[in-house]
């Protein structure tokens, strides 16, 4: 038998395994089945608690599709919850540095990758306004941080059909390693309104890089300037950068409750 608590960050949940006593083989298949919220015990990302010997920690990130990922900010900021203290993270995008602030965590995410070959897409083009469009979404922005992302800014959210443009632009070949879609509004002086289509995991309830993108992307658009707060459905992110620096995400992390399971069984 395995323990592992379910957690979130604004909804965005999570199954976190401490791998730092017990070496588990994680497979995309077996990450899939935890992740079933039907068949095995649900949630958007399984997350991977290790040993490192660059950090306090190694955080490793699966999608519910299975796939393994560079970056997850809502989980980022459950990790010093999880461990009960602020801590150095190694992940496949870098070295985090998650800092226990009341009822959640304020996170350095590095700074945003912004050239067209980094975020990474199939051809060389402009990532502030892309030269592309998909049916009646306005020319969005590309940004990288620790994982893919596009940005669209649009006048009204309320009127975007998320199920059906989200996973057409995930799979598009313009981005040979999918992408997480992030449809924004600016709804207030230095305040969004995001909706994210997670690549790997569909519409979830936060993305905490998608707010970090998109924060990124709107400072670059002058559609903002200094500390911005991200609403998504599950509740509000306060992103913080300026060209040329490091992105600070500050939000809640929960802690549900602690469980059980065979893990042989998945
Ligand atoms: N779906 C993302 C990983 C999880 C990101 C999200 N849950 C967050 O809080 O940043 C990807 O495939 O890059």
């Amino acid at each position: 038998m395995g323990r592992f608590s379910k957690m979130h960050g604004l909804g965005n949940d999570f199954v976190v395994i401490d791998a730092r006593e017990t070496a588990l083989d994680m497979t995309a298949t077996r990450a899939m089945a935890i992740a079933d919220r039907h068949a095995g015990i649900g949630c958007d990302q399984l997350i991977l608690i290790g040993n490192s010997d660059r950090a306090d920690v190694s955080m490793r990130i699966f999608n519910s599709d299975g796939s393994e990922v560079e970056a997850c900010g809502n989980a980022t900021r459950c990790v010093p919850l999880f461990v009960g203290r602020d801590v150095l993270i190694e992940t496949k995008a870098g070295l985090l540095d998650a800092k226990t602030v009341d009822g959640g965590a304020s996170v350095d995410m590095g700074e945003p990758r912004l050239e067209w070959d980094a975020i990474p897409l199939s051809y060389a083009m402009d990532t502030l306004t892309m030269p592309v469009s998909w049916e009646e979404l306005p020319a969005p922005v590309a940004v990288n941080v620790g994982n893919p992302h596009v940005i669209f800014f649009v006048d009204d959210l309320d009127g975007v059909n998320f199920d059906r443009l989200g996973p057409l632009i995930e799979h598009d070949p313009l981005f040979p390693a999918r992408v997480n879609v992030n449809f924004a509004q600016i709804i207030g002086e230095n305040h969004i309104r995001l909706v994210v289509w997670e690549r790997g995991a569909g519409l979830t309830r936060a993305c905490g890089t998608g707010a970090c993108a998109t924060a990124v992307a709107a400072v670059r658009r002058k559609l903002v300037s200094g500390p911005t707060t991200v609403s998504l459905p599950g509740g509000d992110l306060v992103i913080d950068w300026a060209p040329g620096g490091h992105i600070m995400m500050t939000g809640p992390a929960t802690h549900v409750f602690d469980g059980e399971a065979d893990w042989a069984r998945f």
